[in-house]
């Protein structure tokens, strides 16, 4: 059988001129034109940095752009531009790394948070795989972990450790600014439902049939928020909304922002946990990398208590502890988001 480092996409791609069957994706899945929006539509920008601005009216977009689209990007965030320059440089320098080293780099954790995987989590359950190669490890601000990161290219740590830190700052007050749109307590997700961050960055190679491959599936994120850095002047992420595909174009200085399945479930419903995916192109590399905001595996994630209104509003969601909600949605993707909502026939079969 093949190993890890032989098996990932940036290891064999070279010198292909068509893609292998096992990575042609069924008709409906392929990123075809026909339900693709004009390139003008695009997901809200939001400026934190807006002094003209007042917090209400930050607070009034960042909440209409997290219920209509679940996506947005924000500009003037305050985290330093050489860091993510840095960071991002960083990334490509593991990516540049020989596939043997990259694996070893990643193998480190004898219980396997640390690691790197190729197409999906699930490499051996994909019928189709996915064009990408990945690599994902806790970031907890307690620097837990750390000794199982990579450790080549040498600055990794550092520079890693200093970008997740300020996710982490940047997460906090975006989290607080929904948290005071939402009606709870600005500081509501400062504790367990956001202590266990991780950290994902994906390299999708050029890819020599982007019409029929697929870099990630159509998915929601199981996170509370995710934040997303791309890289400038490619295209990839696309998010589905209103039924059709909408690109995700990268700004400069900006960050992608999207509501998880947790958050939609903590605000009942109110926000977005939108579904998104990304194609491929044939001239170039891109790497992402994406922040997501995750509670420890004991909390409970349900609507918000004083979302219900002292009882008077329905919960849409049922309660689960953060773990099982994970195994439940790994195991019955894409049907998980259905069985997770409560079934009311009538307001009253509910009291
Ligand atoms: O690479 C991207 O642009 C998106 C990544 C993503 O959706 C994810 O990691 O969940
Ligand atoms: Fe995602």
């Amino acid at each position: 059988m093949e190993s890890l480092d032989q098996r990932l996409v940036s290891s064999w791609f070279h010198g292909h001129s068509s893609v292998p069957p096992t990575y042609v994706q069924p008709l409906e899945s392929r990123p075809g034109c026909r339900f693709m929006s004009p390139s003008c539509m695009s997901i809200p920008v939001i400026d934190l940095g807006d002094r003209h601005n007042d917090r209400a009216d930050t607070i009034k977009h960042i909440l209409k752009a997290s219920e209509q689209y679940g996506f947005f990007q924000v500009i003037n965030h305050r985290v330093s531009k050489d860091l993510v320059e840095e960071t991002l440089n960083v990334f490509k320098e593991f990516r540049a790394m020989p596939p043997k080293e990259k694996v070893n780099e990643c193998s480190k954790d004898p219980i396997g948070r640390c690691k790197m995987y190729t197409s999906s989590e699930n490499y051996e359950k994909d019928a189709i795989k996915y064009w990408k190669d990945s690599l994902t490890h806790p970031c907890p601000p307690s620097g837990e972990y750390m000794q199982y990161w990579p450790d080549k290219p040498t600055k990794y740590r550092e520079v890693v450790g200093k970008y997740t830190q300020e996710m982490r700052k940047l997460g906090h007050e975006i989290l607080e600014l929904l948290s005071e749109g939402l009606g709870l307590d600005p500081s509501y997700f400062h504790g367990k439902l956001s202590k266990n961050p991780q950290v994902l960055q994906h390299h999708y190679p050029p890819c020599p049939e982007p019409s029929l491959t697929l870099g990630i599936a159509k998915h929601r994120d199981t996170s509370i928020i995710t934040i997303l850095l791309q890289e400038q002047d490619v295209q990839g992420l696309q998010v589905l909304k209103d039924g059709e595909w909408l690109r995700v174009d990268p700004i400069p200085n900006a960050f992608v922002v999207n509501i998880g399945l947790l958050l939609q479930v903590i605000s009942n419903g109110r926000l977005v946990g939108a579904e998104h995916r990304v194609v491929t192109n044939s001239t170039m590399a891109r790497t992402s990398v994406a922040y997501f905001i995750y509670p420890s595996l004991k909390t409970i994630i349900e609507p918000a208590q004083c979302l219900l209104n002292n009882g008077t509003t329905l919960p849409m969601y049922k309660s689960m502890p953060f773990g099982e909600f994970r195994t439940s949605f790994l195991a019955k993707f894409p049907k998980f988001e259905e069985e997770l909502r409560f079934k009311w026939k009538n307001v009253n079969d509910a009291r």
